[in-house]
């Protein structure tokens, strides 16, 4: 053979072997792809029955020679039979989302007590129709209805004083509601009610509707700076003397409340209303931006309603960014006067930031409480909770538990400790001195026993003389001597005497100093626990008592009440929609609106009364000394102007509404069921379309 003919001959054997090897890799990718098919057609199988009967044939043709003949004849039969599943599916889907609305719409209907569970119900179609979709979200729905359906559905648990104390705790874990939250603090074991043992686990009762929510990403501009201090009659309980009651002052009709504008710190524009004036919310800009934007802004200053007849602002300047707030959250550019709701969403940086540091320290705090049995309990709880993870609103709640916890204890246990340690160490030193002016006593009377020792000899001395003398000059010469000596010892004894006295001069100096500086020492001591204690009983944001104060406070009134035989309102208010206001114009608007009704309605209120900001956008009013129409009569005043108060954003009117809900205190229902009856009240403001009162 040629040379030409083996070259052939070799390049038609390598092709021939590239070929077979192609045809092997063929082979074993349509093997993989049959086996693939298969495989996906058995799990998919069971859905439906034609597309069951699709997928056996698809299985049946894959084993065949030249299966791609038979496929293209069942590709078609298998899209068709796809789609009726898809559609079946969607039906499926929808069906089973209108029964689970069915069902928490009934559940909502049995009008369950506990108000946090209520709210659940409310929250939990709103994920409904999102979630269901989803089929690994399905058995969690179910889980959670059912959980809500069992919660509903239990009976309302025996009051304190008729439940055996096991059914009542196991009750309590189960139906644990706004005031029943209340109840985890020892305030209301008055005198007068039944001992209960406190259920440690209530203050871990996060409220469910904060877990159903999304975190909220927000800013509290409030949290760092301290509101202007309130009036003496909120921060301490009013004594239990009666007291003349005020009346009702009724603000005059013709004055226009001052407007109240959600709008951004730099908006120019003049209002159209002239009666109104502009406000803007504290929009999150750096400090030096901010700094710019104060010079820059009208006389009145950001924030102040442009109403010089206002009698003073109803909104304060803009808070710079907390220190810990990673700058690149917030929007430089945002043009000014151009800050849109969701523009005020997007520069609130998440809390899921701060999360880890905040946990941290709350931690930190609660391992440094030297706690006895009750307490530790509830302090592991919070840890619990903490750990657990929060979003700002848990947080908030969080820490006034945690509030309540400080200011229930024996306070600032650290502070005291450190208080006793310098006491301590004072004592020590005045001891050594004092032991100094006994050594300087002990030291003047054996110079005193000396002195005197020392004049007997020598009179006695000058007596044995004179007894012995023969001659007169010797004698006289004796006597002088003797007499010298005399005068040489009490020469001495003045002197030590003196010595001793300004030793004993300096000590007692050294004494009385310290004496004083420890004065000084107790009362900043005392005045640093006062302020913690006055801190630790108001709310940041709106600069009302918070939850712990209204504890205290309500021990004294329901006291008062008892013992003046009077009559004792008690009433919920909460802001309507709240969530919508949040939703729309971002949460920094929302606070403000919290901010801007809590003064309203406190300037409305007598002395007397007291309201205090539970927690979100729910209020606590008290009204001692009064009678049920007197309280609807405020009440209604509250809830009018709240409606009347005219907030804007970007020009427009904002109408921020109040439902109200209000029970008297009678003897024979338990400070619990006050509180019950005026949630449910609320309730049915709530449910018969808001913005209404409803007493019970
Ligand atoms: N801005 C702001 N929002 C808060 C604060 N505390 C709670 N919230 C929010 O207030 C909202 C309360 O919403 P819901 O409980 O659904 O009640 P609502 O929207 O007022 O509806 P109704 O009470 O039924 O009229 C939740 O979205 C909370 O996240 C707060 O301090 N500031």
């Amino acid at each position: 053979m040629t040379g030409d003919a083996n070259y052939w001959k070799e390049k038609y054997l390598d092709s021939l072997q590239q070929q077979e090897e192609s045809e092997a890799q063929w082979n074993s990718r349509m093997d993989v792809l049959r086996r693939s098919l298969t495989r996906t057609s058995m799990a998919a199988e069971g859905q439906s029955q034609g597309l069951d009967e699709c997928l056996q044939d698809l299985r049946k043709a894959l084993h065949k020679d030249h299966f791609e003949r038979f496929l293209e004849e069942i590709t078609p039969r298998l899209e068709k039979a796809l789609l009726e599943f898809d559609q079946q599916r969607q039906d499926r889907i929808q069906h089973i989302s209108q029964s689970l609305h069915q069902l928490a719409a009934q559940l909502q209907q049995t009008n369950p007590a506990p108000r946090e569970l209520r709210k659940a119900l409310k929250h939990f179609p709103k994920r409904l129709d999102e979630r269901v979709g989803q089929w690994s979200e399905l058995q969690s729905l179910l889980q959670e209805l059912e959980s809500l359906q069992r919660q509903a559905l239990l009976p309302t648990p025996e009051p304190a004083k008729k439940a055996p104390q096991a059914q009542q705790s196991a009750a309590a874990k189960e139906q644990r509601g706004f005031w029943q939250r209340l109840f985890g603090f020892p305030w209301w074991r008055s005198s007068s009610q039944p001992k209960k043992v406190v259920d440690t686990t209530s203050v871990a009762v996060a409220p469910s509707t904060a877990v159903s929510e999304p975190e909220l990403a927000s800013v509290k501009p409030d949290v760092t700076e301290p509101e202007t201090p309130q009036p003496e009659q909120q921060l301490t309980p009013a004594p239990l003397e009666p007291k003349p009651i005020e009346p009702f002052v009724q603000p005059p009709a013709d004055v226009a409340p001052p407007a109240v504008a959600l709008e951004p710190l730099l908006e120019k524009e003049v209002n159209s209303e002239p009666e109104l004036a502009a406000v803007s919310i504290p929009s999150l800009r750096l400090p030096a931006q901010q700094r710019e934007i104060e010079a820059e802004s009208t006389p009145t200053g950001p924030l102040i309603p442009r109403d010089d007849s206002a009698p003073e602002p109803l909104a304060e300047t803009a808070q710079p960014l907390p220190a810990s707030m990673p700058e690149t959250a917030v929007s430089t550019d945002t043009p000014a006067g151009d800050l849109s709701p969701t523009d005020t969403l997007a520069e609130s940086p998440p809390y899921s930031l701060l999360a880890d540091q905040i946990e941290h320290i709350l931690l930190g705090l609660l391992d440094n409480l030297c706690l006895v049995d009750h307490w530790q309990a509830q302090a592991d709880v919070l840890r619990r909770r903490i750990k657990n993870g929060l979003n700002w609103y848990e947080l908030v709640t969080v820490l006034e538990d945690l509030a309540c916890l400080l200011h229930a204890l024996p306070l600032f246990d650290r502070q005291f400790e450190d208080y006793l340690k310098q006491l301590n160490d004072r004592l020590a030193i005045m001891q050594d001195s004092l032991n100094q002016v006994q050594l300087g006593r002990s030291q003047t009377s054996q110079a005193t026993v000396a002195f005197d020792s020392c004049l007997r000899q020598q009179v006695e001395g000058l007596q044995t003389s004179v007894e012995q003398a023969t001659d007169l000059p010797s004698l006289k010469l004796l006597v002088e001597e003797r007499l010298e000596s005399i005068v040489s010892a009490i020469d001495s004894y003045q002197r030590q005497c003196q010595e001793n006295e300004q030793q004993l001069e300096a000590s007692l100096t050294q004494l009385s100093e310290r004496l004083i500086s420890m004065e000084s020492l107790s009362s900043e001591l005392q005045g640093h626990l006062e302020e913690q204690q006055r801190k630790a009983q108001f709310d940041v944001l709106t600069g009302l008592p918070n939850r712990a104060a209204l504890n205290d406070r309500l021990e004294h009134e329901i006291q008062r009440w008892k013992h003046n035989a009077s009559s004792l309102l008690l009433a919920v208010l909460d802001v309507d929609h709240f969530k919508n206001i949040n939703d729309s114009f971002g949460h920094l608007a929302g606070d403000r609106v919290l901010k801007i009704l809590a003064g309203r309605w406190q300037e409305q209120i007598r002395s007397s009364d007291f309201l205090a900001r539970y927690g979100g956008e729910e209020f606590v009013l008290l009204l001692p000394n009064t009678d049920l129409e007197a309280g609807l009569t405020l009440l209604e005043r509250l809830r009018q102007s709240t409606e009347e108060c005219p907030f804007h954003f970007k020009g427009e009117r904002l109408q921020i509404t109040v439902s109200i809900g209000v029970t008297g205190f009678t003897a024979d229902h338990s400070t619990e069921e006050i509180f019950e009856q005026a949630d449910q009240a609320l309730y049915r403001a709530k449910n018969s379309g808001r913005n209404r009162i409803e007493h019970q």
